[in-house]
């Protein structure tokens, strides 16, 4: 489909690559955290499309790391249950119900999809929860109000990241694999937490030092009162758009998951259209400026 904001036709393969060298040679031995949103992923071609890309970055010797989300599938299955998910401020409210179906969609639908979608496009994925390698340390979120911070939304078992260990997806980059993360974390006392995807994905890009985070989703970037795209978006800019209400629901903690990234040193964090053919290797091997910046200033 085309961009619906920029116009940008899909782009053949080949045209990108054409451009790419320059941006091969920048890149070769960085690591890229891409954040798969459950939007972005409904569509099969699509996501095949992902799975090639993620590849190839591979391929021309550049370290990819997925993590991935799944929204929109967990809602489906909770559905199925007769159940019907509740948001506060962007986070699912998770009682004990809730995180055995997040935990069997997302390890056990979502990532192994990809995961087998990678390695037919050619590549060795690897799934992984936070459980793997003790890499998700979290505990009970305490969310407080946006408006009121004295009032605070007991949201069950969504996680705080306490700490994440970056060792096994190193260990798993460095032997030519391609780690494909499930936004799930576990506490002290072995209990399960569901983090927003990318919250995982803004930390994990910090401790990798990742050289870029892209967020893929179902929008092009991050869009003004009016619809329009802002390509670049700095802290206090977005501190006027929390306050405003332009920014809302799942868009409130892809923002915070890539300011906290912009503001931790990843050198250039994008929020990116994943519904456009290859959105993600025109932004990485093209100079086309793509979606919404962040900036830590
Ligand atoms: N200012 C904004 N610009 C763009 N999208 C926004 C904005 N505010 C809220 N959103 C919503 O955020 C959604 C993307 O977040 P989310 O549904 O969690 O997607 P994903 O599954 O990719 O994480 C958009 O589809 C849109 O409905
Ligand atoms: C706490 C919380 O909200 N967790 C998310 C985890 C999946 C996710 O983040 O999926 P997307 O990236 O597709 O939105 C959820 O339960 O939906």
């Amino acid at each position: 489909m085309t961009d619906p904001v920029l116009n940008i036709p899909p782009r053949d393969k080949a045209e990108i690559l054409a451009q790419a060298l320059p941006y091969i040679r920048k890149f070769h031995g960085k690591t890229i955290v891409i954040k798969y949103g459950g939007n972005a992923m409904t569509d099969p071609a699509l996501q095949a499309d992902f799975a090639e890309d993620v590849v190839l970055l591979k391929l021309v010797g550049m370290n990819p790391v997925v993590v991935h989300g799944g929204g929109p599938q967990i809602e489906a299955a909770l559905n199925r249950l007769g159940k019907k998910g509740s948001f506060i401020q962007g986070m699912r409210v998770t009682d004990a119900e809730t995180m055995e179906v997040v935990e069997w969609v997302l390890a056990g639908e979502v990532q192994q999809d990809i995961v087998g979608l990678i390695n037919q496009a050619g590549g060795k994925a690897v799934g992984l929860t936070g459980r793997d390698g003790g890499m998700i340390r979290a505990q009970k979120l305490k969310m407080a109000d946006r408006a009121d911070p004295n009032l605070h939304h007991d949201v069950g078992q969504v996680g705080d990241i306490v700490s994440i260990d970056p060792s096994v997806v190193k260990a798993l980059q460095d032997d030519a694999f391609i780690p494909v993360v499930s936004p799930i974390g576990f506490g002290e006392e072995n209990e399960s937490y569901n983090i927003n995807a990318d919250v995982v994905a803004g930390k994990l890009a910090t401790v990798l030092k990742a050289e870029k985070l892209m967020l893929l989703t179902n929008t092009p970037g991050v869009l003004d009162k009016d619809g329009k795209l802002l390509t670049n978006l700095s802290a206090r800019e977005i501190d006027d758009l929390f306050a405003d209400g332009t920014i809302s629901g799942g868009m409130l903690p892809k923002i915070e998951g890539a300011l906290d990234a912009a503001k931790s040193g990843v050198n250039a964090v994008h929020i990116i259209d994943g519904r456009v053919p290859h959105a993600m290797l025109l932004e990485i091997l093209t100079d086309q400026a793509y979606g919404t910046m962040i900036r830590a200033r």
